[in-house]
């Protein structure tokens, strides 16, 4: 009854390359490669791992990169139950240009599971949740899934009262909502996307979420980059500023993110640690070269140096 269950229906090997100076519509030479298991779930699953959680990675996997991927895990000590599907298993292309310090991402669209293998994955995810504390959905859905897929697991967990985190973005987002998950991690993208309209103060960002609160949400969490955070819950805000870092690699990051909060749930932490534990691990992680994700120790480390203050909030 107390392993984190983590959900990735499209998984990846993320191969992250340096670049000296990116240019577009030029030849870049590649200075560094480096390849991770990825898929918003599984970075889930490597930092549950390692803040000694106990967790399982839920999904599919197919062909060659797929083997690499449970290669991986295994190697990680991140217990697993990923379905074969026919077809590869993606690799997502991550530039990092050491100049400006950013990262450009190229993600494949993935293989496609059959009819088949998805109404089995949701017998398994069915019978797994007598197992679970919490469940973390995240990350694309394959070509060819229902959009309303995660609509699907998220009321068969409100069924059980088994708690959800979902982290999607678009369509997948909108119909999980419906759904009612324990609790939303959008980046500042997803949520403008979500509200059609682009947020311009911290206020704006909180009156969007309280209006998913309002709809029976009980957490909404928003990434916003170099920004930080904000936090909100039915009668808090709380604004996270990260500490100063120079970032290699943001990828993952906000799956740290996910992955704080889904510890701090079963840790029963106040919303301002939860604030500090999500902006810490993000942040750390946003320190790490490629698909590598923060480690307890770091997290713990840095909670003092994250910026914490409340925002007003309408009940
Ligand atoms: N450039 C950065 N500098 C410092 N922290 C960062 C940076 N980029 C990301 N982070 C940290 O990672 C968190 C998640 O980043 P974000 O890019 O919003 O997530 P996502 O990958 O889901 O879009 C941020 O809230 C912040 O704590
Ligand atoms: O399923 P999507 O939306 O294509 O995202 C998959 C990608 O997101 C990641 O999970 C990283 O996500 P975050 O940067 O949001 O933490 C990568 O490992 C992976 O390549």
């Amino acid at each position: 009854m107390n392993t984190i269950q983590t959900v990735t229906l499209n998984p990846a090997v993320d191969k992250t390359v340096t670049v000296e100076n990116f240019s577009f519509g030029e030849l870049n030479r590649i200075k560094t490669i480096r390849t991770d298991a990825g898929g918003k779930g599984i970075n889930v699953a490597k930092v549950l791992q390692r803040f000694s959680v106990p967790v399982k990675a839920l999904g599919f996997q197919a062909g060659h990169e797929g083997k690499v991927i449970l290669e991986k895990l295994r190697e990680q000590g991140i217990s697993s139950y990923l379905i074969e599907a026919e077809g590869e298993t993606r690799t997502n292309l991550k530039v990092v240009d050491e100049r400006t310090k950013q990262t450009t991402e190229l993600n494949e669209a993935g293989f496609s599971p059959s009819e088949a293998l998805l109404e089995e994955f949701v017998e398994r995810f069915e019978s797994s949740l007598s197992e679970a504390a919490l469940v973390v959905l995240g990350g694309s859905l394959p070509p060819g899934t229902p959009v309303d897929f995660y609509r699907r697991l998220i009321k068969l967990a409100n069924r059980k009262g088994v708690r959800t985190i979902l982290d999607a973005d678009g369509e997948a987002l909108a119909r999980g909502i419906e759904a009612v998950p324990f609790a939303l991690k959008p980046n500042i993208h997803e949520l403008e996307a979500l509200f059609d309209t682009t947020f311009t103060t911290d206020e704006q960002i909180v009156s969007a979420a309280q209006q998913l609160i309002h709809k029976g949400i009980s957490y909404v969490m928003v990434s916003m980059g170099g920004e930080g955070s904000i936090l909100v819950s039915e009668r808090e805000a709380i604004r996270a500023k990260p500490f100063p870092i120079t970032p290699l690699s943001t990828v993952g990051a906000g799956d740290s993110m996910v992955a704080a909060m889904a510890y701090s749930f079963v840790h029963g932490k106040s919303l301002e640690d939860m604030a500090r534990w999500t902006s810490a691990a993000g942040t750390v992680t946003a320190s790490k070269s490629g698909t590598e994700v923060c480690t307890l120790d770091e997290v713990q480390d840095k909670l003092g140096l994250v910026n914490i203050f409340r925002l007003t909030i309408e009940v």
